[in-house]
């Protein structure tokens, strides 16, 4: 059981919305689908439950000896980029609904409705018409209605969007329950901080194309850099900072301050006499490398590589 991404390409007319794309995903594993605005992410999530078609290359899942050319729908959980349940129909007639298309008998619906329910806080609104909810709380009863069937993959386009952040916590509480149960889960976020917490893999895609990819461990060591964050008193003269240019990689975040990036290599020893020729230092700070910037670095990077190629 494995889902095979191979060459995938997806155009619509002149736009590129996937280029090229290869990636494999593993049984039970959580997997994040990330980007900016318009990387792709949901054109590939079309193709991979099959509302799409891909122009060229393959998508291949293995299960059970059988080989799907998109995840068919009695395997799948998916909630999609466009929220639809039935608005004047109660909470429990939605779950029902989606329970029942699903093939799933009464009893276990009751039972897991009321463990969704409970952890979502939604226990007290099971008979309240689904308009009558919060849009994060009905965003909470379909993400409910992707699992309620317990399928084997999981397809959830956005599942943080418009939560607040302890809502946010009971989605990864969710999630890491899915996988505890033996689902693989898919996902397309835009919150790094919560998918740092959670997925195993991630597959950063920019302008359609791979930028990153790999398991999360594994991406965090190859971006093994540690960032100084460093205020002076003065303004930071440029003359001052050809000190650094030829050995640091550095921004010049304001005025006053700088951010500079060590490789694996290099220490803060060495780079203190150089910051103290520079002026009187008001604040010195380590920071660990987040999700989040190595995310804005990656992209800037290949933002750059391309601006580069179309120049050439
Ligand atoms: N049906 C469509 N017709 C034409 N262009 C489309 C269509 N769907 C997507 N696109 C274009 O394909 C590109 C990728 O869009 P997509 O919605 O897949 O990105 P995304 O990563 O999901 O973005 P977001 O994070 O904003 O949801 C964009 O340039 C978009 O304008």
């Amino acid at each position: 059981m494995s889902l095979r991404i191979k060459h995938l390409e997806k155009h619509y007319n002149s736009v590129t919305a996937v280029s090229q794309l290869s990636f494999d995903v593993q049984p039970g594993e959580i997997f994040a689908l990330l980007g900016p605005n318009g990387a792709g992410k949901s054109s590939l999530v079309k193709m991979l439950v099959g509302f799409t078609h891909p122009d060229a290359g393959s998508i291949e899942l293995l299960e059970d000896g059988n080989r799907y050319a998109a995840i068919p729908s009695h395997l799948l959980g998916y909630l999609p980029e466009d929220r639809g349940l039935y608005p004047e129909k109660t909470v429990k007639q939605n779950l029902q609904f989606f329970a029942r298309l699903h093939g799933v008998g009464e009893r276990d619906f009751t039972a897991r409705c009321q463990h969704w329910l409970t952890k979502f806080n939604l226990s007290e609104r099971v008979n309240a018409p689904l308009k009558s909810l919060s849009k994060g709380n009905q965003q909470k009863v379909q993400l409910i209605t992707a699992i309620l069937h317990k399928p084997k993959w999981v397809i959830l386009d956005e599942p943080f969007s418009g939560l607040d952040p302890i809502n946010q916590e009971l989605v990864v509480q969710f999630l890491a329950e899915l996988r505890q149960q033996g689902m693989t889960v898919l996902l397309s976020a835009h919150q790094m901080a919560m998918v740092e917490k959670l997925a195993d893999s991630v597959l950063l895609l920019n302008k359609g194309q791979s930028v990153l990819y790999g398991k999360l461990g594994d991406i965090f060591s190859a971006y093994n850099r540690n960032i100084i964050d460093v205020s002076f008193t003065q303004t930071v003269e440029l003359q001052h900072l050809t000190l650094l240019s030829d050995d640091y990689q550095f921004t010049h975040q304001a005025p006053t301050q700088l951010s500079i990036s060590l490789s694996q290599t290099q220490t803060l020893n060495q780079l203190l006499p150089l910051l103290l020729q520079m002026g009187d230092i008001r604040e010195l700070k380590n920071q660990s490398q987040s999700l989040h910037a190595i995310y804005l670095q990656a992209v800037a990077e290949h933002n750059a590589c391309d601006q580069q190629g179309a120049t050439v």
